[in-house]
């Protein structure tokens, strides 16, 4: 029996009726039975009902905001099928069950969870237009809900996945199907066990590629995007960019740790526990190799530069003229822990400590209140984070054109935070 192989299509690969029209071309001659396809949400579509949510949040109008979404789902729609295909009456069902959804309750305590169910229609609704569209085009796959497969605890927004219980559903459910057909599912969501739905964190959709392939033991991932594979740096950010034939996992996954958005950082691990190699691959040159991450055991040479936005710099001194402690540093953990905030960067000294942290929704103010009585606080908002990889020796050592708060160097990283730096070229 074929083993299963998973590509992924994210929102950029089916931002529009010419994006899904171009994924069936891809797909015309690669498709098969035992072929999982994961779809994300449309073009920005998981931005837009975060902000239809906001609004709702903040008692707001929404009603254009959530006008605007249906009317550009429905303008793909009219132009990838016919007048009264059965899409229409689907498409307008799961705008009634968003709609529902946004008139319940929501405030500060149970705002995760709203998130996640609202969310989640992003990706529902793009893997319903993709399925039918292939049908459309005379290429057969099932649908399958995600939420069915994929256990989560109930961490809302971050929810963590039960490997055990999703192997075992991927195996008893998705198998089966696979076996006589390719299957359309949604990457990004999940449920936790009293079916409620999670969402993985934004731009989950290549983890949960990497969740299905490793539950299935499958023999390769490819995730389509619209560059020619990983490349030395963002190609939108920088120019002169290099394409990264291969790499092995571990850089990979340095890379994505730091911050190179083109990979989502939980996807390298669960493929490199089994071996399965990753291809990144552009759906504009189907046909060109792109990167495979795999274990090639050796460092690919070509340093790699990575550019983190909307980073927040925090700093925090001790009051009563103490020198930090292991202490202070547990506490400052444990709090970035219980907010599920990752520290990008961390500088201690005598009497106080520095972190930089992504900004994230209401966590700035959580953070500075629960640790606001053991140190006197200061932060800085709107930086960025540029962090150069493997720096050939020598190189980057004149930086004095750029604004630096802050800098960190070893012999492998250079770490730099800084501000208003996507506004100049590379040095
Ligand atoms: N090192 C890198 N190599 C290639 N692309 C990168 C890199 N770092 C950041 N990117 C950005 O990642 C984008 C693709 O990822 P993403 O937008 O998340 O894809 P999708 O959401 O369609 O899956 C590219 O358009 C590029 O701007
Ligand atoms: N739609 C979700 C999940 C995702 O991974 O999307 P993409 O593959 O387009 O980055 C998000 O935007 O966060």
């Amino acid at each position: 029996m074929a083993k299963t192989i998973v590509y992924k299509f994210g929102g950029a690969s089916i931002k529009d009726a010419d994006s899904v029209k171009n994924l069936a071309e891809i797909l015309r001659n690669r498709l098969r039975k035992n072929m999982l396809i994961v779809v994300s949400a449309m073009g920005k579509t998981t931005n837009a009902l975060e902000e239809i949510l906001s609004l709702r949040m903040s008692e707001s109008d929404y009603s254009q905001k959530s006008a605007n979404l249906k009317s550009f789902h429905l303008g793909i729609c009219q132009e990838l099928f016919p007048e009264g295909h059965r899409i229409f009456p689907k498409l307008e069902n799961l705008f009634i069950q968003l709609q529902n959804l946004l008139y319940l309750e929501v405030n500060e305590e149970n705002y995760d969870e709203c998130y996640d169910g609202i969310i989640a229609f992003g990706e529902l609704i793009s893997s319903r237009i993709v399925m039918e569209y292939l049908c459309e085009q005379g290429m057969v796959a099932l649908w399958q809900d995600a939420r069915e497969l994929i256990l989560t605890s109930s961490d809302f927004r971050f929810a963590k996945v039960d490997w055990a219980q999703t192997k075992k559903r991927c195996n008893s459910i998705l198998q089966p199907n696979l076996d006589q057909y390719p299957v359309i599912t949604q990457g990004f969501i999940g449920a936790d066990s009293k079916g409620r739905t999670t969402t993985l964190g934004r731009e989950g959709s290549d983890f949960s590629a990497a969740i299905f392939a490793s539950s299935l033991g499958a023999s390769s991932v490819t995730i389509w995007k619209d560059v020619p594979g990983v490349l030395n740096c963002d190609p939108k950010i920088f120019k002169d960019s290099e394409l990264f034939s291969e790499l092995d996992y571990l850089q990979a996954a340095q890379m994505t740790y730091y911050g190179a958005s083109v990979i989502h950082p939980k996807t390298i691990k669960p493929l490199a526990n089994l071996g399965i190699p990753l291809f990144v691959k552009s759906f504009l040159k189907p046909d060109e190799a792109g990167t495979k991450i795999y274990s090639t055991g050796k460092l690919n040479p070509i340093p790699s530069i990575i550019l983190k936005r909307n980073q927040i710099m925090v700093s925090l001194r001790v009051t009563d003229f103490a020198f930090i402690e292991e202490s202070h540093i547990h506490e400052i953990y444990t709090q970035l822990d219980h907010l599920k905030l990752k520290v990008n960067m961390l500088q201690t000294s005598a009497i106080g400590v520095t972190i930089i942290i992504d900004d994230e929704l209401f966590k700035l103010n959580k953070l500075v209140s629960s640790l606001e009585k053991t140190f006197s606080i200061r932060y800085n908002e709107g930086l960025e984070l540029l962090t150069i990889l493997n720096p050939h020796k020598g190189s980057f050592e004149n930086l004095s054109w750029m604004e630096i708060l802050l800098e960190q160097r070893t012999r492998n990283t250079i770490q730099i935070v800084t501000r208003g730096l996507h506004t100049r070229d590379q040095n």
